[in-house]
């Protein structure tokens, strides 16, 4: 079956983005995967599905698949690529657009200077909505780390390492380095991801406080491995810094492949994050059997 897809990345986090509005392309996880495969495929971090409005007051929903296939709840990039895929295609006149996700309803705004502002919704600290297993671990107040649980997690090689964990719809787990040039997000980072208390995996990011409102980031993301940006990583990472006390309420976070702006009151207030969305270009591809 030839498909028709349009190739797209947000700060350097790549995507496939179907239009599926008009009717299910009937996809399986065999085909996302080939679909991310950047050798003999297209190529991409994730696969994006734009779908007709499930309700009332939603405008569409959006499915997303990683590189290896598996269906996730959240996608930051993601979400400015997709405001920007419908408004390009004429899906919508909106500028401010209300989607629904597998994890919740989040809501893209197209600005006048070609950025996109979403606001992802608030942060979710409840370890076992993360989810990580704490069982048999002793959190508690660890200091300069503030008075809220850290979950402490013996990683070989036998140091136990801090991390602070954090849904933004999807699991994150952060941890603080000097500095991101030289953090071993290769060997931590699947490490992190591969430790039984994350029985749904997680997204681990490697966090370097430059001042009150920069920061630099790194995320080794489940399904994928590193990537030259993540969203919802950007915005666990300045939440956790927010909390730890590191951090203002707006920060520009460095990524590998852009810039993002992070925007938290802290609370149960939403996290706001604004950033790039670039269409690549468009294509077909013959999906194997
Ligand atoms: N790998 C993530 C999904 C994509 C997140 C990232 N690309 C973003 O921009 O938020 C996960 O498995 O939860």
């Amino acid at each position: 079956m030839r498909i028709p897809f349009t190739k797209m990345q947000g700060a350097g986090n790549d995507f496939v983005v179907l239009d599926e509005t008009r009717g299910r392309l009937g996809l399986t996880e065999a085909h996302y995967r080939f679909l991310g495969d950047r050798h003999f495929g297209v190529g991409a971090d994730q696969i994006l599905t734009v779908r007709p409005s499930p309700a009332e007051g939603i405008d569409f929903e959006y499915v997303i698949h990683n590189a290896d296939g598996n269906e996730v709840e959240q996608c930051g990039n993601g979400s400015r690529c997709f405001a920007r895929f419908v408004h390009d295609k004429g899906l919508t006149t909106k500028d401010r657009i209300r989607v629904q996700t597998m994890k919740g309803v989040i809501e893209p705004r197209l600005n006048a200077d070609g950025r996109v502002t979403v606001d992802m919704g608030a942060p979710v600290f409840a370890l076992a909505d993360i989810p990580f297993d704490a069982s048999g671990l002793t959190l508690q107040p660890m200091g300069a780390w503030g008075n809220w649980p850290l979950a402490i997690v013996d990683i070989a090689p036998a140091a136990p390492l801090l991390i602070a964990t954090v849904s933004m719809g999807n699991p994150h787990a952060v941890t603080l380095v000097d500095n991101v040039d030289t953090a071993a997000v290769a060997t931590l980072g699947p490490a992190v991801q591969a430790n039984p208390r994350f029985p749904q995996g997680v997204n681990v990011g490697f966090l370097q406080v430059v001042d009150r409102s920069h920061v630099r980031l790194r995320v080794f993301e489940r399904g994928v491995g590193e990537t030259l940006a993540c969203g919802t990583g950007a915005c666990a990472a300045v939440v956790s810094g927010v909390r730890l006390g590191l951090l203002d309420a707006r920060v520009e976070v460095q990524t590998h492949g852009g810039v993002l702006t992070i925007e938290w009151a802290g609370g149960d207030a939403p996290v706001f994050m604004t950033g790039p969305a670039t269409t690549v270009f468009h294509g077909e591809i013959d999906l194997p059997e």
